[in-house]
């Protein structure tokens, strides 16, 4: 198994491209390990399903989540925040497998961030018509790590705010590979997804999953 990425990247740096200061996306950066990633996924989510949250206010989200890693990030009527069971099994998270952190690890250094070590992978399951609505990621101790976000499966429109959520969202299209990593200025920016378009992907079928590898503590 070839895990070597940015051996293979690093002489076609058209994959890389700087959305903003702060944002960068790696086109297909995760495709080489698509295929490794749907297999371990199956049995992360054996240990840790994937279940609808309900946000503080006590609504259902829409995205289903899983958690794997020391930390997994969850929602209930007390907040959102990270622990380090799952409440639903009242174990501790799936590991988070070696290839993934270093995916992780590795597409936060071609972005600049060269000290990304995670602790948390959120799994999110968007099936048809799902969608996520503009948010910060702000329950992570320390904003100088940056948030680095694996797209597979269907295709997604990332909608990239500002720092406010009434500022204006650019979209950019995610594909089945692609990484995208922000940091820095950009850390705060609100974001979200626009709703999920029916669709059929070969490996990961009706739906998208995406993976946001975070440094929690
Ligand atoms: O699905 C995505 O690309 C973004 C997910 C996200 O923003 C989150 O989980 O906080
Ligand atoms: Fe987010």
């Amino acid at each position: 198994m070839n895990y070597d990425l940015f051996d293979e990247l690093a002489n076609t740096p058209a994959q890389l491209e700087e959305i903003e200061p702060g944002v960068v996306l790696l086109r297909g950066a995760a495709n080489h390990l698509a295929t490794d990633i749907h297999q371990q996924l199956d049995a992360i989510l054996n240990i840790s399903p994937f279940r609808h949250m309900f946000t503080p206010g006590g609504r259902r989200m829409a995205v289903a989540t899983s958690s794997c890693g020391p930390y997994g990030w969850i929602s209930d009527k007390n907040g959102y925040r990270y622990h380090s069971a799952d409440p639903l099994t009242e174990q501790p998270w799936p590991a988070m497998p070696a290839n993934w952190a270093r995916l992780a690890s590795e597409s936060a250094l071609h972005a600049g961030f060269p000290d990304f070590l995670p602790d948390s992978c959120l799994i999110n399951r968007y099936q048809t018509d799902t969608q996520l609505s503009l948010h910060q990621d702000k329950n992570e101790r320390d904003f100088k790590h940056p948030i680095v976000s694996v797209s597979l499966g269907l295709s997604a429109q990332f909608l990239l705010g500002g720092m406010r959520r009434e500022d204006a969202s650019r979209k950019i299209p995610l594909m089945h590979g692609d990484v995208l990593v922000w940091g820095n200025q950009s850390r705060l920016r609100f974001h979200g997804i626009s709703r999920i378009q029916c669709g059929y992907h070969p490996l990961f079928g009706d739906c998208r999953i995406n993976l946001t590898f975070r440094r929690a503590n």
